[in-house]
């Protein structure tokens, strides 16, 4: 491999990783966290819920395939920085048009390989994700001290508005493929390219929507359905924004449907908290139960806060009964909520699949039978 220049990885408690720059040489800052995915790195890099993320692969080995311009989860790289232990010293596959590293320098970002991301991963699971900065190049030199300075001094993820930073700045449509009998309201929280296709694959033209959109752009658009994306930040900082137009939405029983900050932002708009997680949950390997069928289903996640709604029983809130529908194996977290006197679910992973198994397809399936069923009483 040719001689990169060196890199350090320095955490926020001041534990540090030196290794080899990656990708662009300089500086950069964002919360560690690891995932656990041993595929699909162009999707999880693209996924804009990663924004102000440094990203530490679990997996060994990454860079194989290369790079094409068809895996993408939208316009852009969003992780901050990321962190690998042996990067592929050749792209091989038939779809690659160009190597990572190239990819990564070509975005400006800031990269360390060479390090033991099992000695990371295993620290911050041990004292959960934290503030970080990577170092390349001439900012390698610098005195370890001052760096932990410099990351202590960089913006925390708890609290963090950063919807504004990733959605379109411009609403556009996504065309059903086949027959039109759907049309949704998605709204961009930083919304996966793979999203609107699996609701334009069952029938739904989705009119995606800036963050900034009103409840009248919503209601303007008679839609037969509303729903809101993945995206990055804290979701308390939803509360005077998008909770009252979901409010809203559910006032007028229109089908409702939420894929993780989308879940935690249907928790708040029935009354439950949200917290964050020690150190999240993040791969496309996480253990989830269907507690309506006791099925267990392979998911996609990744998401640093939860909502704190009771497993045990279910919770009376302002728009009738609501029920915990989905959990995480691994530790009980809430991974899906149910309402069962309006039309609205939501759940914390990513059924779009993309990188990831494709064992929860079907709630795109159970959105397309609320909006029928839905339509048919409003005809009746
Ligand atoms: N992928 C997501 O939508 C993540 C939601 C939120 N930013 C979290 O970290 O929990």
């Amino acid at each position: 491999m040719s001689m990169r220049p060196p890199a350090i990885l320095v955490l926020e408690d001041g534990r540090t990783f030196r290794g080899d720059a990656y990708g662009a040489v300089g500086e950069t800052y964002g919360e560690a966290v690891f995932t656990t995915g041993m595929t699909g790195y162009q999707e999880t890099l693209t996924d804009p819920s990663y924004h102000r993320q440094v990203v530490v692969m679990t997996a060994p080995h990454i860079g194989n395939t290369g790079v094409n311009d068809e895996d993408p989860e939208s316009r852009q790289i969003w992780v901050a920085g990321y962190v690998v232990r042996d990067p592929s010293r050749i792209a091989s596959n038939w779809r690659s048009q160009r190597t990572l590293d190239e990819e990564l320098q070509d975005q400006g970002i800031v990269g360390i390989s060479g390090v033991d991301t099992r000695a990371i991963t295993r620290h911050l699971r041990e004292r959960g994700a934290m503030r970080c900065g990577v170092f390349s190049g001439e900012a390698a030199s610098a005195d370890p001290t001052a760096l932990v300075d410099k990351v202590k001094a960089s913006p925390e993820m708890a609290g963090a508005d950063l919807v504004g930073d990733v959605t379109t700045k411009q609403g556009y449509v996504v065309d059903p493929i086949g027959e039109h009998k759907f049309t949704v309201a998605a709204y961009d929280l930083g919304i996966k390219s793979m999203t609107p296709h699996r609701m334009a694959e069952r029938g739904a033209r989705v009119h995606v929507l800036p963050a900034t959109a009103t409840l009248e752009d919503v209601l303007a658009l008679n839609p037969d359905g509303f729903f809101m994306s993945n995206g990055p930040g804290d979701p308390e900082t939803t509360e005077e924004t998008m909770v009252p137009i979901v409010r809203a939405v559910l006032e007028r029983r229109i089908p409702v449907f939420g894929i993780c900050f989308g879940n935690q932002i249907l928790g708040k708009a029935f009354g439950f908290g949200t917290y964050k997680l020690k150190y999240g949950h993040r791969g496309i390997n996480q253990p989830v139960q269907d507690r309506a069928t006791g099925k267990v289903e392979v998911t996609a996640h990744n998401h640093g806060f939860a909502v704190d709604a009771p497993l045990d029983r279910v919770s009376e809130t302002p728009f009738g009964r609501v029920e915990v529908s989905h959990v995480c194996l691994n530790d009980d977290v809430v991974e899906g909520l149910k309402a069962l006197d309006v039309p609205a679910f939501s759940v914390q992973y990513h059924p779009e699949a993309a990188a990831g198994p494709h064992d929860a397809a079907y709630l795109f399936d159970r959105f397309a039978d609320l909006m029928a069923e839905n339509k048919k009483k409003g005809q009746s």
